[in-house]
């Protein structure tokens, strides 16, 4: 972590002066004690005792004005460290490959950049100080004690090595156990955030007592490690009291028999004593603060582990750059691709196919046909296993992934729109656009209408995944944001839910216009699509099965006719009918 550190050295600098230097006036404070009690009492008179206390007032005033700089300072780094690594952590988790997603639940990678994160926060901004605070009056107290007496302080100096040994070795079982607890938690905050955010599918299924038990199995199971945890802790905190305090007596014992012998005066014991504390608070402290260490320890590596993820997809070393004018064509080379999880099936099976510039394609295909996964390797969220896919002759792992879906725009099967106002949604497919172009892009998906029909218009809030629209006013906000996009080749996923008569048909003018002179490749789930696309692909088990159009396939593929007959029911067969007519 030290690296996060290093843009704020003058800080760190500044806390580790004020640091050393409360520690001082604290040391020192022992010294006055010595004086009050020696010279302040023992002349009797009380001019001692004022001078005294001034100086002892005047070190206050120091120790007051150095603690307000090292609360300050060292509060400061912590806050700014975490800021940074959120930053930073949130960043690199952006720009992981989906497939990273898929292994790794994103509630429980919110909960790291969350709690952990703030647990790294008090750690930094409050208990490493408290650490090095502690070292410097444990070191400082220890050679102090000698100075004042270097026979009691032989005892102190053998209880040490018993107080440490236990701080190591428990601290090493609390670190561990403090994983495992974080690693718990993550696991339940991932469980809460996808059914919260599903809310109405649990309701719906009356999930809620199963989704109870199952919460409650996963809170318990964090609750019985931070058990174990604090077990841990209890234990080390009472050996480290009782081996401390017990020296302490002993040390009191052979002290107040030398005081009564004259051997030491009232005021050397009285320091003696104020630094044996000091020295044993000092490694309470320590213990304390070293679980703590130990538990920033294991947050830290949960977090360093994102930060080091691989990212799957990447530009190469010297990305080819594309062309000024893209034309937006498209061909599939021979293209496999096997998911990760199983490497046995083919989701796409040696497929060649050629979009030519501005032409549009409907793959249609059975379900599970591997339509999806082709669109998802065209935007280059997985890579091909076999193959080669061009964009404008060039291969897409030849380019920078942000090059090339920047002439990309998607309308997915589900819209997926942000908790913002209808602007801002439409805007996300160009954040420099002007209010103007945003309006012009929501007249030409035909949504403009029903966005000034709402209560604030266009800075009408949509809420969480736009849950205050309906799912045909949500269809026509991407399409929107594709249309102001204006990008070479759209990708579509045509909703499969049923709309209105009236939606339908806005939505489908929406999407005609919008496909108009762009490379489209569309997943059709409707007869108007597949009838005005120039081809349409029809694909099963990842295989390309066929190519042609509507009237063509249904005389050369068998698969196709059954899949428009099903699909379409008897507007497959009339559309036939008024094709051959004509
Ligand atoms: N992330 C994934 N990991 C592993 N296998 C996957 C993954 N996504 C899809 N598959 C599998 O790949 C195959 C193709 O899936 P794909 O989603 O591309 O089909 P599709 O044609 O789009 O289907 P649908 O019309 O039902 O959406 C399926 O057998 C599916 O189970």
């Amino acid at each position: 972590m030290l690296g996060f550190l290093k843009p704020y050295r003058w800080h760190v600098l500044g806390a580790l002066f004020a640091l050393t230097f409360t520690a001082g006036v604290t040391l020192s404070m022992g010294q006055g004690l010595r004086m009050m009690i020696d010279q302040g009492f023992g002349e009797g008179a009380g001019t001692g005792l004022d001078q005294t206390i001034i100086i002892f007032m005047f070190m206050v005033m120091l120790l007051s004005i150095g603690t307000f700089a090292r609360f300050y300072l060292v509060s400061w780094i912590g806050e700014r460290v975490s800021a940074d690594l959120r930053r930073e952590v949130y960043s690199k988790v952006i720009e992981l490959h989906p497939g990273f997603f898929e292994t790794n639940l994103s509630g429980e990678i919110q909960s790291r950049i969350t709690t952990d994160t703030t647990l790294l926060q008090t750690v930094i901004g409050s208990s490493v100080s408290m650490a090095l605070r502690n070292v410097l009056l444990f070191i400082g107290g220890i050679i102090l004690l000698l100075f004042t007496n270097p026979k009691l302080t032989a005892i102190v100096l053998i209880s040490v090595p018993l107080v440490i040994m236990p701080i190591i070795i428990f601290g090493r079982h609390v670190r561990k156990l403090s994983r495992s607890s974080q690693d718990k938690v993550a696991v339940f905050g991932g469980f809460v955030g996808e059914s919260l955010k599903n809310i109405k599918i649990v309701q719906a299924f009356n999930h809620q007592q199963r989704d109870r038990e199952t919460f409650s199995t996963q809170v318990e199971a964090a609750f019985d490690v931070a058990l174990r945890r604090i077990k841990h802790r209890a234990w080390l905190t009472s050996i480290v009291i009782a081996l401390v305090f017990g020296a302490i007596a002993y040390m009191l014992w052979v002290g107040g028999h030398d005081v009564i012998a004259g051997r030491i005066t009232a005021g050397e014991l009285a320091a003696f004593i104020f630094y044996a504390l000091m020295v044993a608070m000092s490694v309470g402290v320590i213990s304390e603060v070293y679980s703590d260490l130990q538990r920033a320890a294991g947050a830290t590596e949960r977090l360093l582990e994102l930060m080091h993820a691989d990212n799957l997809i990447q530009a190469p070393a010297e990305s080819q750059p594309l062309p000024e004018n893209i034309q937006g064509e498209l061909h599939f080379d021979e293209v496999s691709f096997f998911y990760p999880s199983r490497p046995e099936t083919p989701a796409v099976d040696k497929l060649t196919l050629h979009l030519a510039a501005g032409s549009s394609m409907a793959l249609v295909g059975s379900s599970g046909a591997g339509k999806s996964t082709l669109v998802d390797l065209i935007l280059r969220f997985y890579d091909v296993t076999e193959g080669k896919i061009l964009f404008d002759g060039i291969d897409i792992c030849q380019l920078d992934p942000k090059q090339l879906r920047e002439h990309i725009a998607i309308v997915p099967q589900q819209p997926v729109l942000f908790s913002n106002s209808v602007l801002e949604n439409i805007r996300y497919g160009r954040p420099d656009a002007t209010d103007e172009q945003v309006k012009a892009a929501a007249e030409a998906a035909y949504a403009d209408e029903f966005i000034q029909k709402l209560p604030q218009g266009y800075d009408s809030f949509v809420g969480e995944s736009g849950v205050r629209l309906s799912g045909g006013q949500r269809q026509r906000i991407a399409i929107a944001r594709a249309v102001l996009k204006d990008p070479k080749l759209l990708l579509l996923d045509e909703a499969t839910s049923a709309l209105d008569a009236e939606s339908e048909y806005k939505v489908q003018q929406a999407l005609e216009h919008l496909m108009q002179d762009r490379t489209s490749i569309v997943i059709a789930h409707r007869l108007a699509t597949v009838v005005n696309v120039d081809t349409i692909a029809v694909l099963d088990h990842g295989r390309l099965v066929d190519t042609g159009n509507h009237q063509q396939l249904l005389a050369s593929s068998s698969l196709y006719a059954r899949w428009a007959s099903l699909q379409f029911g008897d507007a497959a067969s009339d559309a036939v009918t008024i094709e051959e007519a004509s």
